[in-house]
């Protein structure tokens, strides 16, 4: 156990309250740190003074897990470093668009050549349409290919709040239907029982949403085919589109089952609406085309099991490389009714901005298929150490996967399948085995209602670190009690 301990439980005080480092930590290379001891505490507290909660986006508090966010000064390949001199093996990757690891160096100058060009224009740019044709073309699967044209926004938030206004307006119908624990953002009709996180702070809704908004989306159950088919027999006239996690990852991971999302495109196509698969955090994650793209895959025989063409696709986090860039694509007379040649407006000053385009680019040019077989062996060895932990401390867990993307749920090896099931579980025992992870070196996400995200440089140095933490970490979790 290192002096991080000591910082936990400073929040709003202002007081450094942190211990001397007498650890010894050293960095992965093996050169001694030196940390700059308390620093993080004593950035929590200046940034809690300026900013809400100390972050700009919740799921960076802590909250769940308590203790004191760990302020980031630089990150490389799977590594990343604290304002204490600290490095971490990252396991969040920003959250998903870390794809490559960390400051990929040719994605790190491909962005520093676009700064030198400019570093917004607010006029279309050639490397704009670069990119909607590498997404285009990537996003084949069984010679079906459903991105005939795509708009760069700057969020995930915009472009699933864009995709909804876009379902609305070229089926002229108000109502949508979303899944319990299924986040897309926070733009205002997307916000009930979402998760990421909202689930962390047990936030069935976000106030400053009005009533009248809210009415407009049904709330289904995950992975419950009924559900969805008794609400289009009650309202199937006035449903614009369900919006669906491609393979939901903001309440844990808890895929599809199969056919589910075949299932639901057959079901609103029959009722004159949309499907909108939301890609952002799967998209070029979980595979070169996506999670579609592995569930449209033919078979060796060339058969595919389950095959369904989405009306719209959103994506983020990868197809930027790290930087501010997201997209929506989908069937051309759709996608055409965005304005300028249609009536659904949608803008955005740094739409298609210069540098992230490139960041863009680069990243998906540099994401193979090897690429992708790195991240899958990496995540296999990472889950399976972890969830071999558990049941060497005894811990009862399920361990659920949709590609790359894994996480654990606790109390029960009966895999949940919706938000309801997710949120039975020993909650209680992540933190614990969260701080033991932490203190040791690894960095997961502050909160059991996230995926977990590897990257193509988590070596074997890095999934040794990760490895060595865990025997510690589950007993912490074996140990823990309800609070
Ligand atoms: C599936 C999904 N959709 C949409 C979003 C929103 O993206 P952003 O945070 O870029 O607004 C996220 C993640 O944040 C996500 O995981
Ligand atoms: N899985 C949750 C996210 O990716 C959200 C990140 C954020 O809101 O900062």
């Amino acid at each position: 156990m290192t002096s991080e301990i000591d910082l936990r439980g400073t929040d709003t005080s202002g007081t450094d309250t942190s211990g001397t480092d007498t650890s010894g930590t050293t960095t992965a290379g093996g050169s001694p740190a030196v940390p700059e001891q308390g620093a993080n505490a004593r950035e929590f507290a200046r940034a809690q003074r300026s900013i809400p909660g100390g972050v700009n986006s919740p799921v960076r508090a802590f909250r769940s897990v308590g203790g004191t966010p760990r302020f980031m000064v630089s990150a490389q390949g799977p590594y990343i470093t604290d304002s204490e001199g600290r490095e971490y093996v990252d396991l969040v990757c920003s959250w998903g668009p870390a794809v490559l690891g960390h400051a990929h160096p040719e994605v790190v100058k491909a962005v520093q050549d676009a700064a030198a060009r400019g570093l917004s224009f607010g006029a279309t740019t050639p490397p704009e349409t670069d990119l909607a044709e590498l997404v285009r073309a990537r996003v084949t699967a069984g010679g079906v290919a459903p991105i005939e044209k795509l708009r760069l926004v700057s969020t995930g938030t915009e472009a699933t709040m864009t995709a909804i206004r876009l379902a609305r307006g070229f089926t002229g119908r108000d109502v949508l239907i979303k899944f319990a624990g299924h986040y897309h953002g926070h733009s205002d009709p997307l916000l009930a029982e979402a998760g990421s996180g909202l689930a962390t702070l047990a936030l069935p809704a976000s106030a400053g949403v009005p009533a009248a908004t809210a009415a407009l989306t049904i709330v289904l159950p995950y992975n419950d085919l009924d559900a969805v088919r008794t609400a289009f027999e009650e309202f199937g006239q006035q449903i614009a589109a369900i919006i669906v996690e491609a393979a939901p990852a903001n309440m844990g991971v808890v895929p599809p089952a199969p056919g589910f999302n075949a299932a639901l495109a057959a079901t609103a196509h029959e009722h004159g609406a949309l499907l909108i698969v939301d890609e952002v955090l799967t998209g070029f994650r979980v595979g070169s085309a996506g999670w579609w793209g592995l569930e449209n895959a033919p078979a060796p025989d060339g058969v595919v099991v389950h095959p369904y063409t989405p009306d719209l696709v959103t994506f983020g986090k990868v197809v930027g490389g790290g930087m501010p860039l997201a997209a929506l694509g989908g069937r051309a007379d759709v996608m055409d009714h965005l304005a300028p040649l249609g009536p659904v407006y949608q803008a955005g000053t740094l739409s298609g901005n210069p540098i992230a385009v490139a960041a863009g680019l680069s990243t998906l040019r540099l994401a193979d298929a090897a690429v992708y077989e790195k991240l899958d062996a990496a995540s296999l060895i990472i889950s399976d150490a972890v969830s071999s932990a558990f049941a060497e401390a005894g811990v009862a867990h399920s361990l659920q996967r949709a590609g790359s993307l894994f996480s654990f749920t606790f109390g029960s090896d009966v895999a949940p399948r919706d938000y309801a099931d997710v949120q039975r579980q020993e909650a209680f025992r992540y933190a614990p085995f969260f701080h033991s992870m932490l203190d040791a070196g690894v960095s997961l996400p502050p909160s059991v209602y996230e995926a977990w995200f590897v990257s193509a440089a988590h070596d074997d140095t890095a999934i040794g670190r990760i490895v060595d933490a865990l025997p510690a970490a589950a007993q912490a979790a074996a140990a823990a009690t309800p609070a």
